[in-house]
């Protein structure tokens, strides 16, 4: 790899707040972590709510890329069954994730992440741009996490690893399988994309998230609303409710947790190259009265300093470019930066009239 992706984020320290409090053991929630009470909280709208839900694609069928190419278009979200990911490799990694955020506080802050690094366990990135702390906690992985995971068990940091590891190459080729599948749907073929034999090996890191459970859930946030600066997210998801994306910009409809299954999303890099035809979706993570929440995001991204624009086949006249070219090492300075305006900050094109805008999120309340 030419540039790391850590390389972006030694450019844009962030000084983030350890949570000085342990969300495992407090009764109240305290005054610095209160958001203002969620109307969309799972529960306060009951389940005769679903009007409509997120597409959920078997990946054996026949029809798969044209039924993913309509869930990109109407959703930018979809979950995937039968994606050839042993059940047990996906058992292991929420085993290893939970054995990680059990740890005491003290242990795990051993591993913490540097203001300038990418790796390792602390509070999510985004938790800056907000003025309430978030009810969450994070472990990320770029390259390997020996070093840190070493801090946590010195003499038994392995099995983690191990199975970090196996993920992790599941993950790539998935992805690698799922973006074929993606661009076909818009006519695309591998040999149009200048980086399309290095599918598999493109950038990506892996972000595991932790959401203690909760004594006021409609106050509290485990993750803030944000689009992924990725192309795609292959989100893995334990049993207990949580993630919630923006339907049409106006309302948060919940991604239920399916025995298996693993949660797509279309990120803002994909949302580029599709010229704005796939939205980048928003999405927030909500917690839970009783339960503990683990999600396992796997962020997908191009080689670091490859150019990323309109595919040149889905423009034309009546398509103009909307994004101007970016790498996915300035687009994440850029992020780092504007946070929900990066992605207008690199367009240079007005959407047209009488088109909607899914990912204007200006006028939409972030959090
Ligand atoms: O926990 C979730 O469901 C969402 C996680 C997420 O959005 C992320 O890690 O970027
Ligand atoms: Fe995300």
């Amino acid at each position: 790899m030419p540039s790391r992706l850590s390389d972006s984020f030694k450019a844009h320290p962030v000084h983030l707040h350890q949570n000085h409090i342990d969300l495992q053991s407090v009764r109240e929630v305290p005054d610095s972590y209160a958001w203002p009470p969620l109307a969309d909280h799972p529960s306060s709208i009951g389940d005769s709510y679903h009007v409509d839900s997120v597409p959920v694609i078997d990946l054996s069928d026949p029809n798969a890329a044209e039924l993913m190419g309509h869930a990109c278009e109407t959703w930018g979200v979809f979950q995937i069954t039968n994606h050839g990911v042993p059940m047990h490799l996906l058992e292991g990694v929420e085993f290893q994730g939970r054995r990680l955020f059990s740890l005491p506080a003290q242990q795990k802050l051993k591993a913490a992440r540097s203001p300038d690094g990418i790796s390792g366990y602390g509070v999510a990135r985004i938790s800056s741009f907000f003025p309430k702390h978030l009810w969450s906690e994070g472990f990320t992985i770029v390259g390997s996490p020996v070093e840190h995971v070493r801090q946590l068990w010195p003499k038994d940091h392995n099995k983690f690893c191990d199975i970090m590891e196996k993920y992790e190459k599941e993950m790539k080729e998935l992805s690698a399988r799922l973006m074929l599948l993606m661009l076909g749907s818009l006519g695309i073929a591998k040999e149009d994309l200048k980086w399309g034999a290095h599918l598999k090996d493109a950038c990506a890191g892996l972000q595991l998230n932790s959401y203690p459970s909760c004594p006021d859930p409609n106050r509290a946030m485990g993750l803030a609303a944000h689009t992924d600066s990725t192309l795609l997210t292959v989100l893995y998801q334990n049993s207990t409710t949580g993630l919630q994306v923006l339907k049409d910009g106006t309302r948060w409809v919940t991604v239920p947790p399916l025995p298996g299954a693993l949660v797509v999303n279309i990120g803002d890099l994909l949302h580029i190259l599709s010229n704005g035809r796939y939205p980048s979706i928003l999405h927030r993570a909500v917690v839970h009265r009783t339960r503990h929440r683990l999600s396992v995001a796997y962020l997908y991204g191009p080689p670091m300093n490859v150019q990323i624009s309109p595919l040149s086949k889905l423009v034309d006249l009546k398509h103009p470019p909307l994004y101007r070219p970016v790498t996915w090492k300035e687009y994440l300075g850029t992020k780092a930066k504007h946070f929900d305006k990066a992605l207008s900050s690199v367009r240079i094109c007005a959407p047209r009239s009488g088109f909607v805008d899914m990912n204007d999120h200006n006028s939409v309340k972030v959090g």
